[in-house]
């Protein structure tokens, strides 16, 4: 019996993954992944990097990519409350350009799986969020890019309320539209 529930998002490949938690007096167990569980679920990807990042309320990283050495990335939170979000950006995909977000919390301890040909990113809602996740390509600078976090063709409803100032990075002010890229992902 597998420890993981894999809900359809609406997005082929995109899932959240939801563990059983194990609770008892002394606190919780969970698996965070098997790789068995996995496959028979049809997720086939091996990972090759672990990553662990740390920011405060209203920390907007995204939304990312690499256009070579493309990554898969199995996301979750450790430490407080983020919103993910995936968008598809591959060509010939019926839901290329869509996006999906999910709350990801310390609480709720659901993961997203975010396959290659998408672009990611998340916002930090809780005071403070530590956010772990596995990647299926190692990280190359040389082929990163991104999209704008607030791209109007793409659409991201972004929970902002109680934000005061969306923090991001020099390289995340600067991204191109959705309208501007030029991506080799396909379907
Ligand atoms: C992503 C990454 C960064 N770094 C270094 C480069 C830089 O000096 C510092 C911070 O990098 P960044 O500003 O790119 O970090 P960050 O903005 O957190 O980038 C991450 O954002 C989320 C949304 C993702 O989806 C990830 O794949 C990744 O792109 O860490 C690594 O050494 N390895 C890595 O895998």
């Amino acid at each position: 019996m597998s420890k993981f529930k894999f809900v359809d998002t609406g997005i082929k490949d995109l899932y959240i993954i939801e563990p059983n938690v194990f609770g008892d007096n002394r606190g919780y167990f969970m698996e965070t992944y098997n790789k068995q569980d996995f496959l028979q679920a049809g997720l086939t990807m091996e990972f090759v990097q672990d990553n662990e990042s740390k920011s405060s309320k209203g920390v907007l990283r995204g939304l990312h990519f690499q256009t070579q050495h493309t990554q898969g990335k199995l996301v979750r939170v450790t430490s407080g409350e983020v919103f993910d979000v995936a968008v598809d950006l591959r060509k010939g995909s019926p839901t290329y350009g869509q996006w999906k977000g999910v709350l990801l919390t310390e609480e709720n301890k659901k993961q997203f799986y975010v396959p290659e040909g998408f672009a990611h990113g998340f916002l930090v809602v809780s005071d403070e969020a530590v956010f772990n996740y596995k990647c299926t390509d190692f990280y190359a600078p040389e082929f990163e890019g991104g999209v704008m976090w607030n791209d109007p063709d793409i659409g991201v409803e972004w929970p902002l309320e109680g934000i005061n100032d969306i923090i991001l990075s020099d390289k995340d002010e600067k991204h191109k539209s959705f309208k501007e890229l030029d991506l080799p992902f396909k379907y």
